[in-house]
């Protein structure tokens, strides 16, 4: 895997000891960790920063300003790249009141620092916080074209929310204290049926609460005053922006909620899929979520309606960049491809892992909101995920058995259970998928290495029927873009030598109009989910199980599950070799062995020692646990690290499992008396 280059989270600062007994390296990060803690109902009440005691506080200081989801930010608060003062001057200073004498509204540029807290005086306060990357165009932007949201925010989805009335908005309109909403003003703003778009409605998490780096509510200028003009960007030129927000269901690429289906999208949400040729002007929507925040939508898909802020991540074949939606002003990542490097068939395979992922809709699984070629490069938009992969929050923070089974492993088997019920196996399931939003949902990503299970059985389907469309899988292929649907025939490949001779429009133009027809494999039949049949969270009424290989691969998910438990509460890999899910097993076994080999004393398999020296265990009930590791938990990870993957249980099984409920029942009380 490629490091990222820059990381998402801050570097430790020397004031970290001082919370190192917390399990805190981080300072910080601390309202952030202690907000989840309290969640999860393990937090001290000592060491909880209530949000208002914070928001009495006139000054904030490094600590309280990061990542606390109870305050009202506009935008991500990522400050590594934030100058210690504004760009353009002004520090805190310069988000202040202005706007005509409107003492309310408060007028943000693009580098800016602020947000707005509210005192129980019902004063605004200006805070120390970065505005990202948001530019004055789409603050602009937002205040020409939706001059009646005055009195609303945005939720996770860029929805518009309505707001209770203990603070302000940037126009000093009423805002919640914590940015949430009461059930009946997410009822009112359409947050419900939103939230029946996220598969099985699995996940649980407090999507009632807005993250800081999801609520873009920038300030905007009263229509008429001289900030109101229309945004300038080329890309606006081409698109009318009358409508751009407000009529939505009108637009080509919206959806009423109420068609969004659980689970799977509609074929008919992704109406690219029947258009492989190219646009004249050279752009094309590949794949469109079908929860795609109504902010988003419209109907061309173009590089210049992103506002780069940040290299993530390059590597020969994509660069991955931290952007801003120009439209919606969301943080989102950017995977752009240079399509002449294609060739056919890693160009298909590609698309139909975009496909996959943006048809996934589940609040576990990091959402592909598009994907879209313009101008000869092929880009993929992702959530942002501004905690960054489980790597990263685990050098960061001790997790506890508590966050372990309710921050991890809990929302991992839904996020399992749920492409499971679709015939998607993840194949890849390692700490880089694993990524975290900022009020700690964790999302899966990575799923180039999927094999979708749904694909091959429609092909059997049809085969039954009297079509010869059926041949046999293909071999696996790893890395990106190698998203295998069993039982479905590749397209031809074309060899990357040709394709580097081809200019970039003609090599686009080639591959999109010999791309194959993903609808024809599309939710209704091969992914199934869209009718909500299914006895399990709106999927398919199909039992992949019967299927030995999907129950290797849904095995191996599991696996990884356990080990995944095992390293975080052990502190190493489990000393076990798993069938089905180490790739390289020759590799493995001489790793393995030369920890035979070792003269140490230790016993087989000492936890702690690096699986380099660990001495291989032939069972999972001969595995190692320090005496923290309660035995009900080794017990449930015994079960998933089972030899043969037919014996493991499967993900749903486990999130039955007496011992996680008790556990999410305890996290759950604990968190109610700790509100009291
Ligand atoms: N949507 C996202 N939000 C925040 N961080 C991300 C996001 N996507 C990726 N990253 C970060 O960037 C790093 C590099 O991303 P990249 O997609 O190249 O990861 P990878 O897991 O190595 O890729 P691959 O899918 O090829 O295995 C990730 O490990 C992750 O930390």
């Amino acid at each position: 895997m490629r490091r990222i280059l820059s990381s998402e989270l801050e570097a430790p600062s020397p004031a970290g000891a001082s919370s190192a007994a917390s399990g805190l390296k981080l300072p910080a990060l601390k309202a952030g960790w202690q907000s989840l803690k309290e969640r999860l109902g393990i937090a001290r009440a000592s060491d909880t920063p209530t949000s208002h005691v914070r928001r009495q506080e006139p000054q904030d200081s490094d600590q309280d300003s990061d990542d606390d989801f109870d305050e009202i930010k506009f935008f991500s608060n990522d400050k590594r790249g934030a100058p210690a003062v504004p760009s353009g001057g002004g520090g805190r200073g310069k988000s202040s009141t202005s706007g005509g004498g409107d003492p309310g509204l408060l007028v943000l540029r693009s580098g800016d620092f602020g947000a707005i807290l509210t005192s129980d005086s019902g004063q605004t306060t200006p805070k120390r916080e970065r505005f990202a990357s948001v530019s004055s165009k789409v603050l602009q932007m937002r205040a020409t074209t939706d001059s009646t949201m005055r009195g609303t925010g945005y939720g996770m989805n860029g929805q518009l929310l309505s707001s209770s009335p203990t603070a302000v908005d940037a126009a000093g309109n009423a805002l919640s204290p914590d940015g949430g909403l009461t059930a009946s003003q997410s009822l009112r703003n359409g947050l419900s049926s939103n939230r029946g778009a996220w598969g099985d409605g699995g996940g649980g998490g407090p999507t009632l609460k807005v993250p800081s780096d999801t609520v873009p509510t920038a300030s905007r200028r009263d229509s008429g005053t001289p900030g109101t003009s229309a945004p300038t960007t080329p890309s606006s030129a081409r698109r009318p922006t009358s409508d751009a927000w407000g009529a939505s269901t009108s637009h080509p690429h919206s959806q009423p909620h109420s068609v969004v289906a659980r689970g799977l999208s509609s074929s008919a949400t992704i109406p690219h899929a029947r258009e492989p040729a190219l646009s004249s002007s050279g752009q094309q929507l590949l794949a469109v979520s079908p929860v795609l925040p109504p902010l988003m939508r419209r109907s061309e898909w173009v590089m210049e309606d992103y506002d780069i802020s940040r290299l993530m991540a390059r590597t020969s074949s994509y660069v991955l960049q931290r952007a801003t939606c120009m439209h919606s002003g969301l943080p989102v990542c950017l995977k752009t491809y240079n399509m002449a490097a294609f060739s056919r068939e890693s160009f298909n395979m590609l698309r139909q892992e975009v496909e996959l992922q943006a048809r996934l809709v589940h609040n576990n699984l990091l959402k592909v909101f598009a994907a879209f070629v313009d101008d000869g490069q092929l880009a993929i938009v992702y959530e942002h995920a501004p905690r960054g992969d489980l790597g990263a929050v685990m050098e960061r923070f001790t997790l506890g058995t508590a966050e372990v089974t309710e921050v991890v492993i809990r929302p991992l088997l839904k996020a399992l259970a749920f492409m499971h019920s679709r015939g998607v196996c993840h194949g890849n399931l390692k700490g880089d998928c694993i990524m975290f939003m900022q009020d700690w949902r964790l999302a899966i990503t990575g799923l180039a290495s999927a094999t979708n299970f749904a694909a091959a059985s429609r092909s059997r389907r049809h085969r039954h029927e009297g079509s010869d469309s059926f041949s046999h899988p293909q071999p696996h292929h790893r890395g990106s873009g190698s998203v295998r649907s069993a039982g479905m025939p590749l397209p031809g490949a074309s060899s990357r030598s040709s394709r580097s001779n081809m200019s970039a429009a003609a090599a686009t133009a080639s591959l999109l109009n010999t791309a194959p027809d993903l609808s024809s494999y599309g939710s209704r039949s091969g992914y199934g989910a869209e009718d909500g049949s299914s006895s399990h969270g709106g999927g398919p009424d199909i039992d992949y199980y019967s299927d030995p290989d999907f129950t290797t691969k849904a095995g191996a998910d599991v696996a990884m599950v356990g080990r995944l438990m095992y390293e975080l509460l052990v502190g190493s890999p489990p000393p076990i070799r798993l069938v089905g899910v180490d790739e390289d097993e020759d590799a493995n076994d001489a790793l393995l062995d030369e920890g035979d080999s070792d003269e140490s004393s230790d016993g087989p398999g000492s936890p702690g020692r690096p699986r380099s020296q660990a001495r291989l265990v032939s069972s999972p009930e001969e595995l190692p646990f320090p005496s923290s590791v309660a035995p009900q938990a080794r017990r449930f990870i015994r079960s998933m690290l089972a030899r043969e993957a037919f014996d493991r249980p499967t993900a749903s099984d486990l999130l039955r499992d007496p011992w996680l409920l008790s556990a999410a029942q305890t996290a759950r009380r604990r968190s109610s008396e700790m509100r009291r």
